[in-house]
């Protein structure tokens, strides 16, 4: 059993100036294109977290030469995925999403599994589309095996992405690969995190690969190779988010170096939202600047598209002076825990007044009191908690390591910033 850590109280206003580590979803698009093409490719600024770990020894276990050195990942050429194989996805969406796709391009039996909690994560419709591409699948969810046999067919498929734009991603990233080029439509409720979505076919577009976009809910990918490069991980902009609330929450000023000037991260999207809660917000020579406000603005938000920033934005909306409605996300329900339930329970339980709705969060101003703070085996609940903890003394959240998902050493990070190191 991990000990709780006690989430240190913030004694003065946060004064940071710091850079945060690659991005989870940059870094695991750029491991997969790379091993897709087949030649060799570097990543430079790469994540170095449990989610890029399980992502490089999945495309291992495919046959894939990967040598690691910090953040540089050089991935070498190889004659095609191999099987019989067993990946194990952890609780990473990007895994078990991305590498079905291109594992059934492999010539034999590939078996997927990973923590208790991903078996209950959505995953049959990646492997319905596969199914209906040529690809032989045996389950619905995880545990799941393929039976590769080194190609297949591609088309057109029908799928119901509402629950994850990682359905579309996934199927996007492989889809150069199939004999026929791939076409995905999505009928169905909107699709969540959108900008994940360009991301994927800006990525794709990058390793030369023709993407036609231009019809809503539809995106076909012509086949052909995908080309082996190096790419720049750009700084984990969702990841940088709590040290931003840190300034937000305390009256200080946290400064992000390496902020990207155009990108398709959503947590660029957290500038608009520090801004509508009260927080001044400049970004200026690669750099963010958050300079927190005497007292924050409740928000009444659709973070649909940004779904990824809600446990940062609920902590914040915790400690804000009016009530925040947060909307159009009930596809959170199916991310590392059901957010939407860990977020009511967790705040109610220091004191405040959060509520779920059908497709969100209701959060009232409650002045909050110390006590348990449940991560939930999930790194954004983990952070949140200690977004909290600023401000609010004897907060303890049960699992502080499960940041390392995406951030291995937050605490540390997290204790240099309320010391104004770097
Ligand atoms: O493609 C990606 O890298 C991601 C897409 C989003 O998933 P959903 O669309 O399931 O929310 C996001 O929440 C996740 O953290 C990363
Ligand atoms: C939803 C998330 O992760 P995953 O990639 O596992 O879906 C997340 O990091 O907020």
């Amino acid at each position: 059993m991990p000990q709780p850590w006690s989430a240190p109280v913030a004694t003065a206003p946060v004064r940071s100036t710091l850079a945060v580590p690659g991005s989870k979803s940059i870094t695991n698009r750029a491991l997969v294109l790379a091993a897709l093409s087949g030649g060799a490719s570097t990543l430079t600024g790469a994540l170095q977290g449990r989610d890029a770990d399980l992502m490089i020894d999945a495309l291992r276990a495919l046959g894939v030469p990967i040598d690691v050195d910090g953040t540089t990942i050089t991935v070498g050429a190889h004659g095609g995925f191999r099987g019989p194989a067993t990946i194990d996805c952890g609780l990473a969406g990007t895994v078990m999403r991305f590498v079905p796709p291109a594992a059934v391009l492999a010539d034999g039996e590939i078996r997927f599994d990973g923590d208790p909690r991903a078996r209950e994560r959505p995953m049959g419709t990646v492997l319905d589309a596969l199914r209906a591409v040529g690809a032989t699948v045996d389950g619905d969810a995880l545990p799941f095996t393929l039976a590769g046999t080194g190609a297949i067919a591609g088309g057109t498929v029908t799928i119901d992405a509402s629950a994850s734009s990682q359905f579309v991603s996934g199927l996007l990233l492989s889809g150069a690969r199939y004999d026929k080029g791939l076409t995905v439509h999505h009928d169905g409720k909107p699709v969540p995190s959108m900008p994940h979505i360009e991301m994927t076919i800006d990525m794709l577009r990058d390793a030369g690969v023709t993407v036609d976009d231009s019809e809503p809910n539809t995106w076909r990918v012509e086949p052909g190779p995908i080309a082996a490069r190096d790419w720049v991980i750009e700084p984990d902009l969702s990841n940088a988010t709590p040290f931003l609330a840190a300034a937000a929450v305390t009256g200080g000023e946290v400064t992000i170096t390496g902020w990207p000037a155009r990108t398709t991260q959503p947590g660029d999207e957290i500038r608009g939202i520090l801004e509508a809660m009260g927080a001044e917000v400049t970004l200026a020579d690669g750099a963010l600047t958050v300079r927190g406000p005497a007292t924050l603005s409740g928000v009444d938000i659709d973070l649909r598209d940004v779904g990824e920033l809600t446990p940062t934005v609920a902590a914040l909306a915790a400690l804000a002076e009016g009530p925040s409605r947060l909307r159009g996300i009930a596809h959170l329900r199916g991310h590392e825990t059901d957010r939407l339930a860990a977020l009511a329970a967790e705040i109610t339980g220091l004191g405040g007044d959060a509520e779920e709705t059908d497709d969100g969060l209701v959060i009232r101003p409650v002045p909050l009191h110390g006590g348990p703070w449940r991560a939930y085996a999930d790194h954004r609940m983990a952070t949140a908690g200690a977004i909290i903890g600023l401000v609010v003394d004897g907060v303890s959240v049960d699992d502080i390591g499960t940041t390392a998902k995406t951030m291995p050493d937050f605490p540390e990070r997290w204790t240099r910033m309320l010391t104004g190191a770097n």
